[in-house]
Formats: structure tokens, C-alpha cells, sequence
């Protein structure tokens, strides 16, 4: 029996529901035992990109604060941490745990929001151990649009990934027909992803959340075959 870890950051609910799916996927993978985790907000709130006194919408005509709809963000920010208070935050020895790690984020700038950089580089201490080493691991990730960096922020979070010796689980075409489409949908054989709308509007499609949950599972099913594989190899 394999431990699944899903450990996410998620601002606006988003990834949060991505999470859920993936866990869901993972847990339909035989009889694993499944966890899942959140990365802390910033704890100083000066370093917190959401904020109530962020909120400057202006009429300016060059300004894109109608389409990010600027003004009810931080209601929206709030409301997902309410959904979110009884999730545990991620320790190092949750990933000590976990035979197979899914991983989820937002993407910020095309890649990985600082709050999960800040929670890899404050998990130093299992790089240096080796300790996820070997381990199965997947990415899903969310986006405001479609063309704006979902497959950048999962390929730039390899980089990190393969530093602490981890491999690498994506979503093959064959399983995974619905990407294959021209639909304004995520998901790509990089990982799972959900388009939030540029005004965190949207709920994660039916698609995307099957793909999550498929990414989930085969996580899972990679961590339990090289659970048995180690086992066998252990005893001669
Ligand atoms: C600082 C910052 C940078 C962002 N950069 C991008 C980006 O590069 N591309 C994009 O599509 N969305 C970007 N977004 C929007 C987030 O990706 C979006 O809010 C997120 O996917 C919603 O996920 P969540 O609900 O789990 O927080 C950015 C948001 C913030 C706060």
C-alpha cells in the first residue's frame, strides 16, 4: 500500500479543487493511503501579492483591472481561505512519508508562486538527505487564460523537482483524449491544469478535473509499483 501526498498553494480556490480531484484520483488507485497538505501564505502580510489595499481599480482605458476585475479580488482571496482553514500545512516529514507526491500551484509569472519556492527551499534538508529521491511525483497547476503560461509554470517547476531526485508522471495522449481539443480548456502531457478566467471566475471543467484525477492515479499506481519492485529487490 503506497502513500500519496498532494500538497498545493492555492489563492483563490482554484488549485484547491484541482487538489480534490487528484486525491480522489489517487485514492481510486487500490488501497492507498492518501494526504492532502496546503503551503502557507506568506506570513508577513507586506509580502502577500492579495491584499484589501490592492484593490485600485481605474477608468483608465489602458487599464487591464476590468478584465482582472480588480475590485472583489480580495473577497474572492478571503472566501478560499475560509474553504480551505481545515487543511493541514505541508511538513517536511509529510514528504518523508509520501511514496508518490502530486504537486499543485496557481501560475505566477509563468511559473511557480514564491510561496511553494520559499516551502522547497525551506525543505533543504531533504534534498540533502536524498530523501524524495526515487520518489513518483505529478503537477497540476491552474491559470487565468489560456495562452498565458499553464505548460510554462509546470515545465519551469521541473527544475526544482528534479534537484531533489524525483520522477517525473504526465498525462499520456492515449488516456487522455479531452486535451486533444481546441476548447479553452488546460491540461497537457506535461500535467493537469484548470483555466480560471482572468477574473478568477470560472470553476475547473469536468475535463480538466477528470485529467486531474487521472494524473492522481497514475501517480499513485507508478508509487505502488516501485514500492513492490523495492520490496522484491530488498528480499533478493
Ligand atoms: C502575482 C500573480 C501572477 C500571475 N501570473 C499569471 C500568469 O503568468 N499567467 C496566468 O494565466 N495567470 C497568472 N496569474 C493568475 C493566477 O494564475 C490565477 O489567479 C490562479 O491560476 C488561480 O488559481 P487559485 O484559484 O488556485 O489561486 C497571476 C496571479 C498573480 C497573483
Amino acid at each position: 500500500m503506497a502513500n500519496l501526498l498532494v500538497v498545493y498553494y492555492s489563492a483563490f480556490g482554484h488549485v484547491f479543487q484541482m487538489a480534490q480531484a487528484v486525491a480522489n484520483g489517487a485514492s481510486q488507485s487500490g488501497a492507498h493511503h492518501v494526504k492532502i497538505v496546503r503551503i502557507p501564505e506568506m506570513a508577513a502580510t507586506q509580502n502577500r501579492v492579495i491584499q484589501p489595499d490592492k484593490e485600485r481599480p481605474t477608468s483608465s482605458s489602458k487599464s487591464l483591472s476590468n478584465q482582472f476585475r480588480l475590485t472583489d479580488r480580495y473577497s474572492k482571496y478571503e472566501a478560499a481561505g475560509v474553504l480551505q482553514e481545515n487543511i493541514p500545512y505541508a511538513t517536511n516529514d509529510d514528504l518523508r512519508w509520501a511514496d508518490g507526491i502530486l504537486w499543485g500551484f496557481p501560475t505566477y509569472y509563468g511559473t511557480m508562486p514564491a510561496q511553494v519556492k520559499l516551502f522547497l527551499e525551506m525543505a533543504g534538508e531533504l534534498c540533502v538527505e536524498g530523501a524524495l529521491e526515487g520518489k513518483p511525483t505529478g503537477i497540476f497547476n491552474s491559470t487565468a487564460s489560456i495562452h498565458t503560461g499553464h505548460e510554462a509554470a509546470i515545465l519551469t517547476a521541473m527544475v526544482p523537482f528534479f534537484h531533489f531526485g524525483m520522477i517525473f508522471v504526465g498525462l499520456p495522449y492515449s488516456e487522455n483524449p479531452e486535451y486533444l481539443t481546441a476548447d479553452a480548456i488546460g491540461c497537457s502531457p506535461y500535467g493537469a491544469s484548470t483555466l480560471a478566467g482572468p477574473d478568477s471566475s470560472l470553476s475547473p471543467d469536468p475535463r480538466e478535473l477528470l485529467m486531474a484525477a487521472r494524473l492522481g492515479e497514475r501517480v499513485a499506481d507508478v508509487a505502488a509499483a516501485l514500492q513492490l519492485f523495492r520490496t522484491k529487490e530488498a528480499s533478493g
